[in-house]
């Protein structure tokens, strides 16, 4: 006999249940592994959980007869998980000081709890019993059982087929044995066909050059190959002859040689259009081989590790993430790949999808759940080989990952802040990849300090891209002091060069895009007479102004409220909208170029799904001039069309109370610049500024990484913030406005005097209100991420519960907001 007992996180919301589980283990489960998801008795209820280890033994305060049999294992695809996605959650509760239980709940995918379905199956041997059994309803419902595909059926289907209530039939047959309760994922009903199809069974670079080949003698095969490439994956062959002419003769050809093959597919809920217009690899800039052929070694050694591909904006680093995918596969492995928005997610997946096809997943929050389940289950069927998405991907069921890129690594929308485990998506993909000896590209034209600092120590790899794709040069840059025009009393929303700019661009038909930090800088009503600003009565920030709506939102909590038409304070009229907002900008560009075609792209635009997409298309088509936007057209978008990118202010982002304010300015002015002049022609931007010497903007209008990484570095070591130190910061929240303090400055003289702590504060955050609570914070500073981790510990477990309450522990924060 094998383990009889499997210790279980079971996925309950309960609060205190941290830890794993005893649950014994019944004979007919015996296959029963690590990962694997099982329905077990919880209570009075049914809950789902997942086998964490199996053990010979009951622990030792346990007394077995209490210990309860897990009911079943849950059946279906993606319904365990697999052994990596265990091990990196374990990594995870480890790394970010929380419980097993929340780290694995972390990693199951959502949408699949609410998805089982329930049946009874026969038991084997049960003809055998047949006899026993008197009651001839009892028989008819076994008879009809036996009928069923898997000799299972929910109790509906069964109600029907014997037209009576089946329930108590089947608790008595359940007792005697005859019967057992299954569980399944059930596939999304999709009303999918059953058609035949062809795919290639080679790479896209492979089935190229044999397009090439047979380019002069077989120019049908030529053309299948192509359209097969172009496509990707699995098309209906239907669908082949009719719209790329392709011969039933060219396909039985190719066949034969290895090169594509036939088969059945079910059409998917989103079938993928044959585009006319092959996409061509280009040839790789010698940079980018370099960068490639350090990969492919990388690849072939089977060994985790990490690579930084440091590429100016606009260098191709998209082309070599393609490349290296490609090796990929051609070693049999598949990819994973993270990128920061949504909206990079749309234009990563079109790029890919025209040059890998079907076999992309695509896995991100606007999807619907039936969508998501969709793209969960094809993944952990094998029918993806690459999969893209946003943060939570990353805990994808995808086989035998080979290599994970994180693109634009530096992006701060890779931290999970709440709920808890704090993860960063980019330190996980490492982990992950070690449970697999994956290859991990860090990609990103302004690194963040601690991922550049490893690469320069010898850490990561180093594979530089100076260049742009096709030599092209870096867009040149004018920084434009707002002080002068204040001075003489101009408006300070356009300087008169950026006007001229776009006139001249509108005269030549070229694109433009303008950028607005919305952090820190939106509407707000204020009083003329008396100077009051209308605040969220939950958060210590003002109420941003919604024109069209003329409405007053909360961006922290989302508090909304019309807007008063008189001064709450002196009861005066004159209270009026001030600052700018995404909103206002769009308004006066319409006003000063009437006949320009804008889009408006932010949070207010992109609430319907595919929004961006369809905004971002329209854009890159040329149906409009002018792209408005926030921090999503900020990065990673390739327009050719764009040749003028304005920052409306450059200032926003620089004066924020947190260490990393200017590398955040930094990368921001980099990448928005980044935009402009990635066609033909050169680019030009203009950075609008109040403070025009301040050394990020000055280094950005450089495009110099590292000029301002190597003061940076030096003002880090100082200061001993992070590469030099890991940090954590405890922030206490209570609707009380004194106990934050209180608790902080317990848990701070507990902490003591110890070796190497660095304590600071207790402080008010500076977001010192925030949805109704109020929030103080402790900072700790420590050299050695294994100390700081057992001194967060120590001092957590020195409180007792009311003073652990409210206290949270971000472990590597992003931000000290
Ligand atoms: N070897 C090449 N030859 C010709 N064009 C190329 C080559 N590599 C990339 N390109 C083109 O260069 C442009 C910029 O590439 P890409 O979008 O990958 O840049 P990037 O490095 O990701 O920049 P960013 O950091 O700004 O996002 C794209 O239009 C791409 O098609
Ligand atoms: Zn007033
Ligand atoms: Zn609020």
């Amino acid at each position: 006999m094998g383990a009889v007992y499997a210790s279980l996180i079971v996925n309950v919301e309960v609060p205190d249940l941290k830890q794993p589980l005893t649950y014994r283990v019944p004979e007919d489960l015996d296959e029963l592994t690590v990962g694997d998801c099982v329905v077990v008795p919880f209570g009075r209820q049914e809950a789902i959980g997942y086998v964490i280890s199996r053990e010979d033994e009951p622990p030792k305060d346990l007394d077995p007869a209490v210990i309860k049999p897990i009911k079943a294992k849950v059946l279906g695809d993606g319904a365990s998980l697999p052994r990596a996605v265990l091990q990196t959650a374990q990594w995870m509760a480890r790394e970010y000081l929380t419980d097993l239980a929340t780290a694995v709940r972390s990693v199951i995918p959502d949408a699949q709890a609410a998805h089982l379905t329930r049946r009874v199956q026969l038991l084997s041997g049960w003809e055998e019993r047949l006899p026993e059994l008197t009651t001839a309803s009892h028989r008819l419902v076994i008879e009809t059982l036996a009928g069923c595909p898997s000799e299972a059926a929910t109790l509906e289907e069964l109600a029907e087929l014997v037209a009576s209530r089946v329930d108590s039939p089947v608790k008595l047959l359940r007792e005697r044995g005859l019967l057992r309760d299954i569980w399944t994922v059930e596939p999304p009903r999709t009303g999918a066909r059953r058609v035949k199809a062809a795919r290639l069974l080679v790479v896209w670079d492979d089935a190229e050059e044999a397009a090439k080949v047979r380019e002069a003698k077989a120019p049908a095969q030529a053309k299948l190959l192509r359209a097969l490439a172009s496509a990707g994956g699995a098309i209906a062959v239907s669908k082949l002859v009719a719209e790329a002419g392709v011969s039933p003769a060219a396909l039985k050809k190719l066949e034969a040689d290895g090169l594509i093959q036939t088969e059945t597919i079910t059409e998917r809920r989103r079938p993928y259009s044959l585009s006319t217009s092959a996409v061509v690899a280009p040839e790789l800039m010698p940079e980018q081989k370099v960068a490639l052929d350090e990969i492919k070694r990388r690849l072939d050694s089977r060994a985790h590790n990490v690579a930084l591909l440091y590429g100016v904006t606009g260098s191709g680093k998209t082309e070599v993430y393609l490349r290296a995918i490609a090796e990929t596969r051609r070693r049999g492995r598949t990819a994973l790949v993270l990128v920061p928005e949504i909206a990079l997610t749309a234009q990563v997946v079109d790029s890919f999808r025209s040059r890998i096809g079907d076999r992309v997943a695509v896995l991100h929050s606007q999807l619907s759940v039936g969508e998501r389940r969709d793209e969960w289950q094809r993944i952990a069927r094998g029918e993806a080989d690459v999969v893209v998405g946003a943060r939570s991907a990353i805990f994808c069921p995808l086989p035998n990952v080979g290599l994970i890129v994180v693109d634009e690594e530096h992006e701060g929308s890779y931290k999970q802040d709440q709920p808890a485990p704090r993860y960063h998506a980019r330190e996980v993909a490492i982990a992950r990849a070690r449970a697999t000896g994956a290859t991990v590209i860090l990609g990103s034209a302004t690194p963040s300090v601690e991922t550049f600092w490893r690469a320069e120590k010898g850490e990561y790899g180093f594979l530089p891209l100076r260049e742009r794709a096709l030599s092209r040069p870096l867009p040149s840059v004018e920084i434009i002091d707002l002080r002068e025009g204040f001075k003489k009393g101009q408006p300070a929303l356009f300087a008169p060069q950026l006007l001229e700019g776009i006139t001249e661009r509108l005269a030549k038909r070229e694109q433009t895009i303008l950028f607005l930090n919305r952090r820190g800088f939106s509407m707000f009503l204020l009083c003329r007479d008396c100077g009051y600003t209308t605040r969220c009565p939950n958060c210590e920030v003002s109420l941003t102004y919604h024109q069209r709506s003329a409405r007053l939102v909360c961006h922290h909590c989302n508090y909304e409220r019309p807007a008063p038409d008189m001064c709450p304070t002196c009861n005066g009229n004159r209270l009026r909208p001030f600052g700018i907002g995404t909103e206002k900008i769009e308004t006066e560009i319409k006003l000063a170029f009437p006949t320009a075609r804008v889009i408006r792209m932010d949070r207010d635009t992109t609430m319907e799904k595919n929004a961006h997409m369809k905004m971002l298309r329209q854009f890159r088509s040329g149906e409009a001039d002018i792209l408005i936007g926030t921090q999503m057209v900020a990065k990673g978008l390739d327009f050719a069309g764009v040749t003028l990118v304005g920052v409306i202010s450059a200032d926003t982002a620089l004066n924020l109370p947190d260490f990393r304010a200017s590398e955040r300015a930094f990368q921001l002015l980099t990448q928005v610049a980044g935009r402009a002049g990635r066609g033909r022609k050169p680019g030009h931007v203009i950075l609008q500024s109040f403070n025009p010497e301040h050394e990020s903007i000055a280094a950005a209008a450089e495009h110099d990484y590292e000029l301002f990484y190597k003061r940076e570095i030096v003002f880090r070591e100082e200061l001993g913030y992070p590469p030099f130190a890991r940090l954590a910061n405890i922030i206490a929240q209570d609707e009380d406005e004194r106990l934050p303090e209180t608790r902080l400055r317990v848990l701070a003289e507990r902490l003591g005097d110890a070796e190497g702590l660095r304590v600071l504060g207790p402080a008010p955050c500076p977001l010192s209100r925030l949805r109704g609570k109020f929030r103080w914070h402790l900072l700790l500073k420590c050299a050695d991420g294994d100390a700081l981790r057992a001194h967060v510990r120590r001092g957590m477990l020195s409180l007792n519960s009311s003073e652990r309450f409210g206290l949270t522990v971000d472990l590597d924060p992003m931000s000290l907001l």
